[in-house]
């Protein structure tokens, strides 16, 4: 989130941040400027935990940004929170990100050499010490020559004492936006940035456009400015987004995430319909897909598993323990309406395969006496590099084991995935221009060159 000329820019921060817990639960932080001095406050767990009205009074300013995290490169631990703020001879840069990056290691090593202090361990840092080893003369300048050298997922926004800047890698992985509440009385408008538009609704501001693949976008005293530090590179935004990762009421990549996910559920329906009596969705990712696969299928739809609202997303939760023990605390049961019922559960993805083994035999147990699992996208069969902590290859259930035996490893009667023809045309019909997704996840075919190896080796081969 970023947010440029607003009399209580934290808080405006905070409501935002608020709208994009699921993207991130285990830390969070916010950096707020005043035109002068800069402050960060930075905790672990849910930004309800971190920010009370006593601690956003100690942010001050009309420019703030800030970040919840999930991580991908570096311990959970907050050392890691960002924002991550360096301070150089070129004034103090404050840096939220969302994304990684796949070629720290070269990166680090070198800026390393160069004299560079790292305070994190994650890769986010990288970009903002580049810039502050950037030899070139104007910030903006600097900018560009840090992101033209690095690689992998980036969608950034960065603020110094009196700017904002936003910026996004030239494959375009994860979504960033940009919004605009209009100034009252004739007073300057205020800017917004945010990784999903749900950010914008709770803020009054307006969607105006998605901030482009190897585009940078400034926005200070003087306005908005934008350039462009790379145009060489071929879009591949994540599909997974679609999938899963967003929320339904945002539009990611200029498409309402709520529209795709529906046609993947009709699509779904179109490819593997099964008869059945009732659709359950797996809340909550599961649950637009179902709508869609109810309507195509004309099977009536029920909420036959409920979910506890105090418990966030599980597949996301660092550990293995916890989103174990995650999935039960979760989700539960309605006998009433699965007893008798043969039951067609809709979820978007398996990954380890928790969720799914331990629903199956819920759905069971509550007297279902059938229990199909459609999934709506293909098998996850490779890891991702660019933002997703989807496991090396061994941890993967369809990296190692076939349709036929996840269904038998995971107890259901049946199982079928979406193909990926399926997938693609869920995410891109109606559009008036074409999108360029990644899908390495299910294809293994990666669009950087820098991937780690022996995460992609066959599963028998890194046991
Ligand atoms: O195969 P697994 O490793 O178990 O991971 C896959 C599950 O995790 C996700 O849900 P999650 O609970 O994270 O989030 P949600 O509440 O948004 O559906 C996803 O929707 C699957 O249900
Ligand atoms: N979810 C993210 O965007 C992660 C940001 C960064 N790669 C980190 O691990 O901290
Ligand atoms: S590998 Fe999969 S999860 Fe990762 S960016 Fe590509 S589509 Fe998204
Ligand atoms: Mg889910």
């Amino acid at each position: 989130m970023a947010i440029y000329n607003h009399p209580d820019a934290a808080r405006m921060t905070y409501w935002g941040l608020y709208s994009l817990q699921h993207r991130g639960q285990e830390s969070g932080g916010i950096a707020s400027a005043d035109g002068q001095n800069v402050n960060d406050i930075k905790g672990m767990g849910l930004v309800s935990e971190i920010f009370t009205d006593e601690v956003l009074a100690k942010l001050p300013g009309h420019i703030a940004i800030g970040h919840t995290r999930y991580s991908t490169t570096g311990d959970s631990a907050l050392l890691n929170a960002q924002p991550i703020s360096v301070d150089s001879t070129k004034g103090l840069i404050a840096i939220a990100h969302n994304g990684n990056l796949v070629n720290l290691g070269t990166a680090r090593e070198r800026l390393e050499r160069d004299g560079a202090l790292f305070q994190t361990t994650s890769d986010s840092e990288i970009i903002i010490q580049l810039i502050a080893h950037s030899k070139h003369s104007t910030l903006v300048d600097c900018i560009a020559d840090s992101l033209r050298q690095v690689e992998g997922a980036f969608s950034i926004v960065m603020m110094t004492r009196n700017r904002i800047f936003a910026a996004r890698d030239p494959h375009g992985f994860r979504p960033l936006s940009m919004g605009r509440i209009p100034g009252v009385d004739g007073a300057p408008d205020t800017f917004v940035f945010a990784s999903e538009t749900c950010a914008f609704d709770l803020l009054h501001a307006k969607y105006e456009r998605d901030v482009k693949p190897g585009e940078l976008i400034m926005v200070s005293e003087d306005g908005v400015t934008s350039r462009y530090f790379d145009t060489t590179t071929e879009q591949a935004s994540c599909i997974f987004e679609h999938v899963y990762f967003a929320r339904p009421d945002s539009k990611v990549f200029g498409r309402w995430v709520q529209q795709s996910r529906a046609e993947m559920g009709r699509q779904l329906a179109r490819e593997s319909g099964v008869p059945a009596d009732l659709i359950v969705p797996v809340p909550d990712s599961g649950v637009t897909a179902a709508i869609g696969y109810a309507e195509e299928s004309g099977i009536p739809f029920n909420l036959g598993l409920i979910r506890n609202h105090y418990v966030g997303r599980t597949f996301i939760q660092p550990e293995q323990r916890t989103r174990d023990f995650g999935v039960r605390m979760k989700l539960n049961p309605v006998r009433s309406l699965l007893e008798g019922k043969r039951v067609i559960l809709i979820d978007d993805s398996i990954i380890r395969g928790t969720t799914s083994r331990k629903i199956v035999r819920m759905v069971r147990a509550a007297g279902a006496t059938e229990v199909h699992l459609r999934i709506s996208c293909p098998p996850t069969i490779s890891p991702c590099f660019y933002g997703v902590d989807t496991p090396s290859k061994k941890d993967l259930i369809a990296a190692n084991k076939s349709v036929k035996e996840i269904c038998e490893f995971i107890e259901a009667d049946s199982l079928a995935y979406l193909s990926l023809n399926g997938l693609l045309h869920c995410c891109t019909e109606g559009d008036a221009e074409p999108n360029t997704y990644c899908t390495a996840c299910y294809t293994g075919n990666y669009p950087t060159q820098w991937v780690d190896v022996s995460e992609i080796l066959p599963a028998t081969a890194s046991v």
